[in-house]
């Protein structure tokens, strides 16, 4: 068995530990459960710089982690400082990769998008020098540690995968788009609301598969994620970079978009009652709102701030309701009626959908939990994570529900029908390193997603499996 620092740990005395976690201290670190395993609340040492602002934009969230992760004005992986701006045009991941992350830490960043040794082999022609500080993010990537030895296994699985679902997740969303089309401009030529509802959920599964293309390189589908006032671009921010890499922690802006209404944190202090049980009730408002919220906040920072946020792309979702009235004789007010619904059921269906896909139960850790300090990313993620299994088996599914999400996290540029090939390499490590890989039902997802909201005891997470 490969040696790691908690497999040998059988139990941890739960409340005791958190009881005796100090609270408001800086960084979360803790007393040491009764293995004397330090453990921490935090993922980060500092509290993120962002977070004290009202308006959580990814521009924001950039701001601060040039702040605190201190990178010196260059781009820092693991303990070294590179300055990549002459590598920015010729990434082959595309260029604002590399432009937006600037002055940070991109050490995850890094490591979750690339499987093959190449990326690594170029480092070395722009190193500067080593870090003068250690890392913000606590998270891990040991040679031996769980992460990398996945990675290396998925890398030499990769050789021999078979490619063919690649190109079927083309054709759903290719489908999927054309479908959000057609059945808009019938809504309009028949002034159907039950037609626009499913334009709405049409165009909600285009977003959700697009989502598929815009972890990769530079590519058409994933301008389909804005279809309805979403930016891909934005995206790459707020759910690749910043989601993807600390979910459930503060640095994760899908949690704090949401705050004040949406609470998921388990702290006494950060919610109220009306907010704990309310929101069991106006969530789906919230989830309503959520296209039209996303244009309105980036209009506000623009105002704000001075600087244009907006691109060419950010009109593609003005195509729907171009395409529905050059397709009929409706005047430009039925138009926008229609679009209009078409917009907020697409909100709805994409916030319900995102929302109880895998991170939300009392189960999952969420920061404010206990969790060990010395944590591996790839441990982390098993942590911040249970997988569907109602979406198991069916691409269609799996790309409209966020499914697979565990191994989608851990290799997010791997298009998503690959990924059920992989379970294999996944399950053996996990079983190899005493991890526990979880699954849940929706209705459980659905239930733990409101328990969640409520709660406001921490937890301690424990990622190795029981030992009876
Ligand atoms: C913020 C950090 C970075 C991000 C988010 C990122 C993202 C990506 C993405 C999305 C791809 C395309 C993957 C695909 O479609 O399969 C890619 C490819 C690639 N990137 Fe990066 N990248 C980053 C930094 C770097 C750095 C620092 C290097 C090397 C100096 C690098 C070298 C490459 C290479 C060589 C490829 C081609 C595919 C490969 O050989 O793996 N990237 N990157």
């Amino acid at each position: 068995m490969a040696s790691y620092p908690w497999t040998e740990t059988s139990s941890v005395t739960t409340t005791t530990t958190v009881v005796a976690t100090p609270d408001g201290d800086s960084d979360g670190a803790c007393a040491a459960d009764n293995n004397n395993t330090p453990m921490t609340k935090f993922i980060t040492a500092k509290p993120p710089s962002y977070y004290r602002k009202p308006l959580r934009t990814v521009t924001q969230w950039l701001k601060g982690k040039r702040r605190d992760d201190d990178a010196e004005g260059l781009w820092r992986i693991h303990d070294s400082l590179y300055d990549l701006t002459e590598f920015i045009e010729c990434h082959p991941g595309g260029s604002e990769w590399i432009r937006f992350t600037k002055g940070t830490d991109i050490t995850e960043a890094f490591e979750v998008h690339h499987i093959g040794a190449r990326p690594e082999q170029l480092l070395p022609r722009y190193y500067i020098r080593a870090a003068r500080s250690p890392r913000n993010v606590r998270l891990t990537f040991h040679k031996d540690g769980f992460y990398k030895t996945l990675k290396r296994r998925v890398a030499e699985k990769l050789t021999t995968v078979n490619n063919q679902p690649a190109q079927t997740s083309e054709l759903i969303l290719d489908s999927l788009l054309c479908g959000s089309f057609v059945l808009a401009c019938l809504a309009l030529n028949w002034n159907s609301y039950l037609l626009a509802a499913l334009a709405g959920l049409l165009v909600a599964w285009t977003m959700n598969c697009a989502h598929n293309f815009l972890h990769r390189k530079d590519n058409w589908r994933m301008m389909a994620f804005n279809l309805a006032f979403f930016s891909y671009r934005e995206w790459r921010v707020s759910h690749a970079l910043s989601h993807h890499l600390y979910p459930n922690s503060k640095l994760d802006l899908e949690i704090s978009f949401f705050e004040p209404f949406l609470c998921w944190f388990p702290s006494a202090a950060g919610k109220n009652l009306f907010q704990r049980f309310g929101s069991w009730v106006y969530g789906p408002l919230i989830y309503t709102t959520m296209c039209l919220a996303e244009v309105g906040k980036r209009l506000l920072e623009t105002i704000l701030t001075r600087k244009n946020t907006f691109y060419a792309d950010d009109a593609i979702p003005v195509l729907l309701p171009l395409a529905m009235w050059v397709s009929s004789n409706s005047d430009i007010f039925d138009v926008l009626k229609i679009w209009f619904v078409i917009v907020q059921v697409a909100g709805l269906v994409f916030g319900a959908i995102g929302l109880h896909a895998a991170h939300h139960h009392p189960d999952i850790v969420h920061s404010g939990d206990l969790i060990p300090a010395d944590i591996d990313f790839g441990v982390y993620q098993l942590a911040a994570i249970i997988d569907r299994t109602d979406l198991k088996g069916s691409q269609f599914k799996v790309l409209v529900g966020f499914g697979d999400h565990c191994l989608h996290h851990l290799f997010p540029t791997l298009d998503h029908g690959i990924l059920p090939q992989l379970y294999q390499v996944l399950f053996e490590t996990c079983e190899e390193f005493q991890l526990e890989y979880r699954e849940q039902h929706w209705l459980q997802a659905i239930v733990g997603q409101h328990q969640q909201l409520a709660r406001i005891e921490p937890r301690v997470y424990v990622p190795w499996k029981k030992v009876k």
